[in-house]
């Protein structure tokens, strides 16, 4: 059941309490990273949730590495990770080690790979010395890398981050996006931080729940500034 890679929305619009937050959005994307922009209430964050079938179009469909997201969402949820803005609606275990193992049990390794994979995880998101410390005590930042890890310790292809970096400060917005552009999978941001996605393969801009620009930065950014002016 293997297809193109990537997400494709085909003529996707759904409709909620009579109103539209997606009217017929078409785009197949394949680029390594992509940024979705717009004003509040665009529809970027619904966009994004149904990637992953949070959200389900009340027309048209999505397909994932060209898989059908309505009809296999367990499939679909193993093959892209999934960032909250907030990190605390998904750190799931006590303690940051506990958490990063949590999540490796999906990959049916041994014990002794797992724990060479926490250590992995540990030392990319610089809490080496926070193992076994409680995540609720973490700072903001120090969480969001903890939830970047433990998403990507479940192997995903792909990477749907939603405002990741909205509750952090400057210099944890700069940390947290710099893992995000240092990934290897396909990384899909939806952000309204504009100077962390200069550096993308393509923007694609909404507004009342169409796409109205899709193109390289340095043509979106500017036009997406035009339409909040
Ligand atoms: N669970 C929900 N129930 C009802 N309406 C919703 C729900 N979630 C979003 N909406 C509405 O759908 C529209 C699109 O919202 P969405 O969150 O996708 O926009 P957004 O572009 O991500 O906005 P923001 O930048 O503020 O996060 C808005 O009108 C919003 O109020």
């Amino acid at each position: 059941m293997s297809g193109a890679p990537g997400i494709r929305f085909e003529g996707v619009t759904l409709a909620r309490q009579g109103r539209v937050a997606l009217d017929g959005v078409d785009l197949q994307l394949t680029e390594h990273r992509v940024a979705l922009i717009g004003a509040n209430g665009s529809g970027k964050s619904t966009l994004a949730r149904c990637v992953i079938g949070l959200e389900r179009p009340t027309a048209g469909r999505v397909l994932v590495n060209g898989v059908d997201v309505r009809r296999h969402a367990r499939r679909v949820r193993r093959d892209v990770g999934f960032l909250f803005s907030d990190p605390d609606h998904q750190i799931v275990m006590p303690t940051v080690r506990e958490d990063l193992e949590f999540s490796a049990r999906r990959r049916g390794w041994s014990a002794a790979q797992r724990e060479e994979a926490v250590q992995t995880a540990l030392a990319r998101a610089g809490l080496e010395g926070h193992a076994d410390h409680p995540c609720h005590l973490l700072s903001g930042g120090q969480k969001q890398l903890l939830a970047l890890g433990a998403v990507l310790m479940a192997g995903p292809s792909i990477l749907v981050a939603d405002e990741p970096t909205t509750l952090l400060d400057l210099r944890n917005r700069r940390r947290v996006s710099a893992e995000l552009m240092a990934l290897e999978q396909q990384v899909v941001i939806v952000t309204h931080h504009l100077d962390l996605i200069e550096e993308v393969d393509r923007v694609v801009v909404l507004d009342e729940a169409r796409v109205v620009c899709d193109d390289v930065p340095s043509v979106a950014i500017p036009f997406y500034e035009r339409l909040m002016a």
